[in-house]
């Protein structure tokens, strides 16, 4: 040993005049700055750091899935599956934080509650955008963004414009010379189930598609669960009916199609 600090023998990369800091680079001073109770309870840096934690995957997840329609779009169908694998693995890490927040108290939580209304995820432009972008465009939505930026309803007025996640496979079905009309669509999915050998990758494909569904289902699911465990029947800060509201969208799907296809297998 000759006592110097660990790392690895000889020049350390990145001691050639690198301009960067760990710090520098990741934006830290700015990031760490954002975390601002607005009340003196000590689980509330719980509840923001969680929820800004929830919008950095949010955006992660819109760059991703806006690629993925991209690579369908343009029949790399490998790409499109490549993407899909981290997507899952990002919604499947964003079910699991639930537990994180379920560690609050429902006392511990009223400390704060009441400071928050009437802000709620209805608010949450990017977990609308995800809606929008995966299939299911409800305009009705726009009017919980009354008071937000112009800017984000813009956004949100653009992803009701474009093509979804369901309109890039089929493009990527009709590249394939299959018809995809709303009264031959079913037959084609039927057709691409039996045919695993010339269609393994569309298969494959609408399975991610309906892993997508499942995952955001899931995550539904265990949202209402944390909010019964925390506020019971009580209605929610952002004026909905909280836990019925919550659990009439558990049933929703992106893809029905995929859904029903499975009864016709
Ligand atoms: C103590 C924890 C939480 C409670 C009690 C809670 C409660 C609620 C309630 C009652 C609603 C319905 C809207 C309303 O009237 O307020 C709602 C919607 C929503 N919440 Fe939460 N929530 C919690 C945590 C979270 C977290 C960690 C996220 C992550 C981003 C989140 C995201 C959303 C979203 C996106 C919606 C809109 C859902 C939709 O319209 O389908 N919530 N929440
Ligand atoms: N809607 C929740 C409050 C809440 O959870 C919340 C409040 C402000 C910002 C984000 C929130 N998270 C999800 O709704 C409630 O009714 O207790």
């Amino acid at each position: 040993m000759d006592g110097d600090a660990p790392g690895p023998p000889h020049r350390r990369f990145g001691e050639e005049g690198g301009r960067l800091s760990y710090g520098g680079y990741l934006r830290l001073p700015a990031l760490l700055a954002q975390q601002q109770p607005q009340s003196e309870a000590p689980d509330e840096l719980l509840f923001i750091t969680i929820h800004q934690v929830y919008e950095l995957w949010f955006k992660l997840l819109l760059h991703e899935l806006e690629k993925a329609r991209e690579v369908m779009f343009s029949g790399e169908l490998w790409q499109a599956r490549h993407l899909f694998q981290r997507v899952h693995a990002v919604e499947r890490v964003l079910i699991e934080q639930v537990e994180v927040l379920e560690t609050m108290t429902p006392q511990d939580f009223l400390e704060f509650r009441a400071k928050l209304a009437p802000a709620s995820g209805f608010q949450s432009v990017q977990f609308r955008e995800l809606e929008f972008l995966s299939g299911l465009k409800d305009e009705r939505y726009l009017g919980s963004f009354r008071h937000a930026g112009e800017a984000e309803l813009a956004r949100l007025r653009r992803r009701l414009d474009e093509p979804t996640l369901w309109d890039a496979y089929l493009a990527a079905l009709s590249q394939r010379g299959l018809p995809v009309s709303d009264d031959e669509i079913m037959d084609t999915l039927l057709a691409v189930a039996r045919d695993r050998g010339s269609y393994d990758d569309l298969w494959q494909l609408a399975e991610d598609l309906l892993t997508h569904d499942e995952t955001a289902a899931q995550w539904r699911m265990r949202h209402v669960q944390m909010v019964e465990r925390q506020i019971g029947t009580k209605s929610g800060t952002g004026g909905s009916t909280g836990a019925p509201y919550l659990r009439e969208r558990t049933r929703l799907h992106y893809f029905p199609l995929l859904w029903e296809l499975r009864a016709w297998l």
